[in-house]
């Protein structure tokens, strides 16, 4: 058995900076001097507030943007692609004109994979793995509830073999009962596969459920980080504290007007 040693990381990000600058020549800092690193197998979420930075970083680990300062070291990922990314909409990450199937034949299929056999092999390998099956590969988007639209957008992202799977608010738009079927997912996928999962959120509920360390971060810089547990249970940081503070707790109710 090998076990997951301190120098097995998937991703390690160092001093990341960004400066958006706008037309009109102003500039905003959205991140600063950020440094995190994530073990593979293990699921780092990214919390804060509105603004604080979390897609920002999530989107320069993924590609999509570039750092202004900073680095950003991937694990080689061996026959698969690196770095996939699920984003909030589930709806909009889908071709509202492709069948679900189709869809799923056509990534294979420009990713390499020739045979039409081994695609339609995979296409159900590939709904199994996010709980769906055979009678959906003929659904459009529009005709699949939320939840299952997210269930694709997963499949479409695993199809690809991702080393580190990036979920920016992935189960923010679900209702709750469906957002719990989705994490459960998520961690089922996580216990079969070892991928690596960076989890974008600010919701601190679902961070406690699905994430084994965490980075806080406050107007692009990082306030605390460290084991979720440690960091949600005994906050260091004032900031910390109030967004622990701001969810509600089982018995919690709302404060009722008097008069
Ligand atoms: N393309 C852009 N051009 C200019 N400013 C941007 C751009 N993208 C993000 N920003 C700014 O950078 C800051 C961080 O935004 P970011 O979307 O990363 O925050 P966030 O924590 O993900 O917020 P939310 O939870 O609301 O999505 C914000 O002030 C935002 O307005």
């Amino acid at each position: 058995m090998t076990a997951v040693t301190h120098r097995d990381l998937v991703l390690d990000v160092t001093g990341l900076g960004k400066t958006f600058h706008s037309r009109a020549g102003g500039a905003h800092e959205a991140l600063r001097d950020v440094s995190f690193s994530v073990e593979r197998g293990s699921c780092l979420a990214v919390v804060g507030e509105s603004g604080s930075g979390k897609t920002t970083a999530a989107r320069i680990v993924a590609g999509l943007e570039t750092a202004t300062e900073g680095s950003v070291e991937l694990a080689s990922a061996g026959s698969g692609c690196g770095v996939q990314m699920v984003f909030q909409d589930p709806y909009g990450s889908l071709d509202p004109r492709q069948a679900i199937g189709a869809g799923l034949h056509e990534l294979l299929r420009v990713h390499g994979m020739r045979r039409k056999a081994d695609r339609a092999d995979r296409v159900a390998e590939l709904l199994d793995s996010v709980g769906l099956d055979e009678r959906h590969t003929a659904h459009h988007p529009r005709s699949l509830s939320g939840g299952q639209c997210q269930r694709v957008a997963i499949a479409r992202a695993l199809a690809l073999e991702p080393t580190l799977l990036i979920l920016d608010e992935a189960v923010s738009a679900l209702d709750v009962s469906v957002q719990a079927q989705v994490l459960n997912l998520l961690a089922d996928i996580r216990e079969r596969t070892r991928i690596t999962y960076l989890f974008v959120s600010h919701d601190l509920g679902v961070v406690r459920q699905v994430s084994d360390t965490c980075v806080v971060l406050r107007k692009g810089q990082i306030v605390e980080q460290g084991r979720t547990i440690d960091v949600l249970d005994s906050p260091q940081q004032p900031y910390t504290q109030a967004l622990v503070d701001a969810v509600p707790r089982p018995g919690w109710q709302p404060r009722r007007r008097s008069g």
